[in-house]
């Protein structure tokens, strides 16, 4: 469906609207009305269902507002940055490499500023507003920055992303998920990036809702025990390698894609397939979704594979709407080196294995009398050196400088260095993390667009009846007291009984089925003449119209195998 149509039944009926209207709006906000509140909240329901319940992920909640340190070690604060550039004319600012895919089609993501600055100089790329020059490309930090405190003396940034969140405790999570892996954490919530020209309604937001699991695995265990599950689902693929090479995306069986090596691993692959399934569970259909593969150019250096699950749309393209990447340990090895903290995990082997190593030994009739009370904990840290390092300092140097409160001098005689066998039960090594990304908001854009069907004489949401927000409308047939209050009755039994249910007396019996079908609501009720007289209604479904009578003692459990059931 158009853009344009969804959009306005989608405002006129209460699902999206844009923020703050009566102040003039701001660009990047956006408010769910009651009937959007209500999709959406279903539509991170069942992401719960999948991911929480079903995947056996657990949850977590951590604040939107983060410290500087902790986005400085993930990178954030040096590098989550976008190429900017403004017109000199009339000052408004443009994305750079967005401004120039729209005047040329070609795609220069990951492109240096210079570049991008020589390619709007040479391609003559004006202001598309008023025909301006354009500034020299800079880089512009996307999040939001706030002062913690009355004081305001430490720095602070809404979160851009709710995966830090999860990083960061890692080691409660470790502990909590009893030192195994693999395991899963999500977190669902409002990230924020201060868009430079958010043009695009609801799919370039300011605030917006992410849905995220970091699921950690052992780095040279990337298999999924539930893989045959989902081997034979058939994925609509674009690999980097057919990206370059100007060819289409085409369509393989998840095994076969595993087997040619066109995904990096198992588990990654079983990722993508999940969140298809989600996708199509909710309502987006299959021929509007495919899996884009990051060319190595927009990749993060730290990514071993990256895909991007796009949906079409008629005004945007093909438009990201979830990431699903291998992020290798670099979040974790970030965090473990600006915190100090060790995150790495303990793994048992199956077998204990006898390994020789060098060691340094302290000769304590030395380090005694000149170190007295300093000298235990002084052989202590010299155990824990790395013996290589003692080694050549006191070859190279005549003497090793040990850093502890304060320096000692170790000189060559104070220490031995002897092969002795050790027997090891494990290691301790850096987890790999796998994330799903899912932008909430842009798939419910996808979602409305996908679902908003044109007929002859009615236009509406098709949606599936366990995402509609409204699940069923009571509808007397004409205005009759009698029927008023028995349709008055059911609809608040139905809503005591767990079902979201309206009631509808305004109008004609057209014009009602016409509003309920609209809103997507997937089932409606009729109370008629018939049902004054045997107790039945008529059950009318929203997509093909058809008509069943069924009992009023009965309706419930019908209703309930009709939207519980799918
Ligand atoms: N400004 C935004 N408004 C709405 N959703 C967003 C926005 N930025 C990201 N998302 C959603 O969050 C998901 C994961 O975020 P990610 O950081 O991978 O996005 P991204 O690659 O930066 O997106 P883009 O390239 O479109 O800016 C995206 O797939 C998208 O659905």
């Amino acid at each position: 469906m158009n853009h344009e149509k969804t959009m306005t039944i989608a405002r006129k009926r209460g699902f999206l609207w844009s923020s703050f209207e009566i102040y003039s709006g701001v660009a990047g906000f956006v408010d769910y009305g009651p009937l959007g509140a209500t999709l959406k909240n279903k539509i991170m329901s069942r992401w719960r269902e999948y991911y929480v319940v079903r995947e056996g992920f657990y949850e977590i909640e951590s604040p939107t507002i983060m410290p500087e340190e902790a986005l400085k070690a993930s990178g954030h604060v040096d590098h989550f940055n976008d190429p900017m550039t403004q017109c000199k004319e009339c000052m408004d600012v443009y994305r750079a490499d967005h401004i120039i895919e729209d005047a040329t089609g070609r795609d220069v993501e990951g492109l240096e500023n210079q570049e991008l600055t020589e390619i709007i100089s040479s391609e003559g790329i004006r202001c598309p507003r008023c025909g301006g020059h354009l500034t020299h490309v800079w880089s512009y930090n996307l999040m939001f920055q706030t002062l913690i405190g009355a004081k305001g003396k430490k720095t602070g940034y809404l979160r851009p992303e709710t995966a830090q969140g999860i990083f960061i405790p890692f080691k409660r999570l470790l502990r909590f998920f009893r030192n195994r892996l693999p395991f899963g954490v999500v977190q669902l919530g409002k990230s924020y990036r201060n868009e430079i020209s958010p043009r695009q309604g609801v799919i370039r937001l300011r605030e917006f809702t992410q849905a995220e699991a970091e699921i950690f695995v052992h780095p040279e265990d990337k298999t999924h025990p539930d893989f045959e599950s989902v081997r034979d689902d058939v994925l609509r693929l674009y690999p980097a390698s057919s990206q370059e090479e100007g060819l289409e995306p085409f369509e393989i069986t998840a095994g076969e894609a595993l087997e040619r090596g066109i995904i990096s691993s198992e588990v990654l692959t079983y990722h993508l397939c999940l969140a298809r399934r989600f996708l199509m569970d909710i309502g987006v259909p299959e021929e509007a979704l495919r899996f884009r593969q990051h060319l190595p150019t927009e990749m993060a250096h730290y990514a071993i594979d990256c895909w991007d699950v796009e949906a079409l749309t008629d005004a945007y393209g093909w438009i990201e709407i979830i990431g699903i990447a291998d992020r290798t340990d670099y979040d974790l090895k970030s965090h473990a080196e600006h915190s100090g903290e060790d995150l790495r995990v303990f793994i048992e082997y199956d077998e204990p294995r006898k390994i020789r190593k060098r060691v340094v030994k302290a000769e304590m009739g030395r380090l005694g009398p000149r170190f007295r009370k300093d000298a235990a904990r002084i052989v202590e840290a010299l155990a824990e050196k790395d013996p290589e390092e003692i080694e050549e300092a006191l070859m190279k140097e005549g003497k090793y400088l040990l850093e502890l409160d304060r320096e000692f001098e170790i000189l060559p005689d104070d220490v031995t260095f002897q092969e002795v066998e050790e027997t090891i039960t494990g290691e301790k090594v850096y987890p790999h993390v796998i994330e799903p990304s899912f932008g909430i908001d842009r798939i419910i854009y996808t979602l409305l667009l996908h679902s908003c069907v044109e007929e002859e004489d009615r236009t509406y949401f098709r949606l599936p009846p366990h995402v509609a927000p409204v699940e069923v409308t009571v509808l007397p047939l004409v205005n009759r007291d009698e029927m008023v209050d028995v349709a008055v009755k059911i609809k608040r039994d139905l809503r005591k009984n767990g079902f979201i249910a309206e009631f509808d007396s305004s109008g004609t019996i057209g014009r009602r089925y016409a509003r309920s079908d609209e809103i997507g609501v997937p089932f409606a009720v009729t109370v008629d003449h018939q049902t004054l007289e045997d107790g039945t209604v008529t059950l009318r479904r929203r997509d093909d119209c058809s008509q069943i009578r069924v009992g009023i003692d009965d309706l419930k459990s019908t209703l309930m195998d009709l939207i519980r059931g799918c």
